[in-house]
C-alpha cells in the first residue's frame, strides 16, 4: 500500500529497519564477543583502548575477566547500553575493514535514498548502535555499485547525544538539532515502542515490518500504519 507523507527529514532506525535483525544478532553481536578476548589480551593499557573501557562502571573495568563476563551477559541479554555499544563498535572496525562483516540492506533502502535525496528530503540515522558503529555499517553495505551510502547521510543519533528511543524528549531533542519543523519529519522504525514516543514528540512515524522481526500484537496492527518496504513511503513536498 502506497503513503504519501509531507516530509523534509526521514529517520531511521536501523535494526529490523534498514537490515535483518539477524546480522545484529547472528554476525555483530557473535563478532564482537570474539575479537574481544584478544583485544583484552593486547590492548588493556592501550590509551585507544583504555578510552572504551573506562566508560563501564568501575567494578567492571579493573580486570579482564571482569569485563568480559560483563560484556558477555550484556549482549547476551541485548542491553543497549551506551558503554557497550562504545566497545561494540570499536571491535567491529577490523572486521567492517577487512571484508568479514558487510551489512546487507533489505534491497529497497538504497534506491528509496536515493528517491527520498531527490525529493529533498534529508536523510537522519537514530539507532541504539553508536554513532560510529552506524557510520561503520553505512560505509560497509552490500549496496552495489556504491557500497558507502554516508555521503546520502546528513546525521547520526545514537543514545549518547540523543537520549533512549522510547522516550519522546529524544526525538524532540533530535528535531531540534535541525531547522525542519517536527511535523515534517518522518521516523521508521521496527519497534512500535519508539514509534509511538515520536508521533508524541509530534513526528509523523511508521511501523516497519520485516521478516524476522518480532510480530506485532493485533492491537498494535490496528493502532499503526505499517509498511513492509521502503517503496511504499512517496514524499511529496
Ligand atoms: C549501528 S550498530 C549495530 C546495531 C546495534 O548494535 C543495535 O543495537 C541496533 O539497535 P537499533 O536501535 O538500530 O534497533
Ligand atoms: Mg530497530
Amino acid at each position: 500500500m502506497a503513503v504519501s507523507l509531507e516530509v523534509e527529514v526521514v529517520l531511521l532506525d536501523i535494526e529490523g529497519t534498514v537490515c535483518p535483525i539477524s546480522f545484529v544478532k547472528d554476525v555483530l553481536y557473535p563478532y564482537s564477543v570474539q575479537a574481544l578476548p584478544n583485544v583484552l589480551a593486547t590492548q588493556w593499557d592501550s590509551p585507544s583502548f583504555a578510552t572504551y573501557r573506562n566508560r563501564f562502571p568501575e567494578e567492571y573495568c579493573t580486570s579482564r575477566e571482569g569485563l568480559s563476563a560483563h560484556f558477555n551477559d550484556l549482549i547476551s541479554r541485548d542491553v543497549k547500553i551506551s558503554y557497550l555499544k562504545d566497545l561494540q563498535g570499536y571491535l567491529w572496525i577490523k572486521g567492517y575493514e577487512s571484508g568479514e562483516i558487510r551489512c546487507p540492506l533489505f534491497p529497497d533502502v538504497h534506491p528509496s535514498f536515493l528517491k527520498w535525496q531527490k525529493a529533498g528530503a534529508s536523510i537522519v540515522i537514530y539507532s541504539s548502535g553508536s554513532v560510529a558503529a552506524q557510520k561503520l555499517l553505512f560505509q560497509y553495505t552490500n549496496s552495489k555499485p556504491d557500497a558507502d551510502l554516508r555521503p546520502l547521510i546528513s546525521g547520526y543519533f545514537d543514545t549518547v547525544n540523543a537520549g533512549m528511543k522510547k522516550d519522546a524528549s529524544s526525538y524532540r531533542k533530535i528535531a531540534a538539532s535541525r531547522k525542519e519543523d517536527i511535523r515534517k519529519w518522518l521516523f521508521l522504525s521496527d519497534r512500535v515502542e519508539e514509534v509511538e514516543a515520536a508521533k508524541e514528540a509530534g513526528m509523523q512515524s511508521l511501523v516497519v515490518v520485516r521478516n524476522g522481526n518480532a510480530p506485532l500484537t493485533e492491537e498494535e496492527n490496528k493502532k499503526h500504519e505499517l509498511i513492509a518496504s521502503f517503496d511504499e513511503i512517496k514524499i511529496v513536498r
